[in-house]
């Protein structure tokens, strides 16, 4: 079946975290999920699709083995992933089930979103389930991910799949009731956020790195995901997922919790693809004039602007573009392998055929494979 080339439908991506979604650890919440559930079969009768990313598959495990605390060791971890893995899309297939509708299990790994062949399956797989008005359960395949390479938290991984699926919106469901401007569990006098840029880096300022006992990411991995996913031209709501009916309020354009804005224009597919890699094997240092040329948009990186290289990176591998205080501004697929690009770095691109014995390009990163990141 062919896909659907209508962009303008409405899709969001509905995140629920760990503790809620197991009720703190004490098993999965039923009523809960029922209500979830309720909340997305009502908002897609207002012709909103949804794709679901639930986190909890450890915690579920954790209790179904019988385990006192969440193990360290990755193996045991994958383990609790498995088996905690069947309680949840059991539960969310029943329930979805009591409505006629259908649901599908996906499980994504780093590595499917890094490769963007794989990535672009990942894509056509989703839209194709949405177009046959199936609801996508998406967890991180925590089974045969490894531990350098992990997404770690759902957050993460959510907003990746926002890209995936050019959704509108990112609805992030956890045990709070939104951002606030310090951690609520060390002050009890912290105000809720109700609307920012989420651009904006002083929101990562607000947040604690401690997760709750069970959550990986914590509020500020959910920062990043709503500035991933603004990347895109999404906006996220972070929200508490024991609010009554919150999906059916948000789509009702009632304020829930936290509303982070995107503010800059959406980038194209392909630079929200490169923009959202979360590993990259080479780092590149830029001279101030490169930064500034960069910066004022629409330049390829050209090797006379390029003071250091590091790493071990193939041509056509992700490279970041670093400032002189060593802060990303920019990110893209470099033309030259780590030694070459070491070999032209400061040279006018006419001179590298004359060090290299061949020129591959003139630029060091060409525009259409450079995103602005900082
Ligand atoms: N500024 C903040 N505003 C709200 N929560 C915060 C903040 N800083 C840290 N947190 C903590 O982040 C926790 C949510 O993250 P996490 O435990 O990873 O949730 P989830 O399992 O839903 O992903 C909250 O329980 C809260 O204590
Ligand atoms: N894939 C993991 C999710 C990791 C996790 O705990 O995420 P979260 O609660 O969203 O911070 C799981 O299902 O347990």
């Amino acid at each position: 079946m062919t896909e659907r080339l209508n962009e303008s439908r409405r899709r969001w991506v509905i995140k629920v975290g760990s503790a809620l979604v197991t009720n703190h650890g004490r098993g999965l919440d039923h009523e809960r999920i029922a209500a979830w559930v309720d909340g997305i079969m009502a908002i897609r009768q207002q012709g909103i699709e949804v794709v679901l990313v639930s986190s909890g598959s450890v915690a579920e495990g954790v209790r179904r083995l019988g385990w006192q605390d969440r193990p360290h060791a990755l193996h045991q971890l994958q383990a609790a992933a498995a088996v905690g893995q069947m309680g949840l899309v059991q539960a969310y297939e029943s329930r979805f089930q009591a409505f006629g509708a259908k649901t599908a299990q996906v499980l994504l790994t780093h590595e499917d979103l890094a490769d963007r062949q794989r990535y672009l399956n990942a894509r056509v797989t989703l839209r194709a389930l949405l177009n046959l008005a199936v609801v996508p359960v998406v967890n991180e395949n925590d089974t045969i991910a490894t531990e350098e390479i992990r997404f770690g938290d759902n957050d993460t991984l959510a907003a990746l799949v926002s890209n995936l699926i050019e959704a509108e919106r990112l609805v992030i469901l956890t045990d709070q009731a939104g951002l606030f401007d310090s951690d609520p569990r060390a002050n009890p006098w912290a105000a809720l956020v109700e609307e920012a840029e989420a651009e904006d880096l002083g929101l990562e300022r607000m947040c604690s790195d401690a997760p709750g006992v069970l959550g990986q990411g914590g509020m500020r991995a959910k920062v990043m995901a709503a500035r991933r996913a603004a990347r895109a031209g999404a906006a996220t709501v972070i929200a508490s997922g024991r609010e009554a009916a919150v999906l059916e309020r948000l789509a009702a354009g009632e304020r829930c919790g936290t509303l982070l804005t995107p503010s800059r224009e959406p980038l194209a597919a392909r630079k929200q693809w490169l923009a959202g890699q979360l590993q990259a094997p080479g780092r590149v240092w830029l001279d101030d004039g490169a930064v500034r040329v960069l910066r004022e948009g629409g330049a390829s990186l050209l090797p006379v602007g390029v003071t250091r290289v590091a790493g071990r990176f193939r041509r056509g591998e992700l490279v970041l573009c670093l400032d002189a205080r060593g802060e990303e501004i920019a990110r893209g697929l470099i033309n030259y392998d780590a030694e070459a690009a070491d070999r032209i770095k400061g040279m006018a691109s006419d001179d590298i055929e004359s060090v290299l014995g061949y020129v591959t390009e003139p630029e060091l990163i060409h525009r259409d494979n450079l995103v602005l990141t900082g």
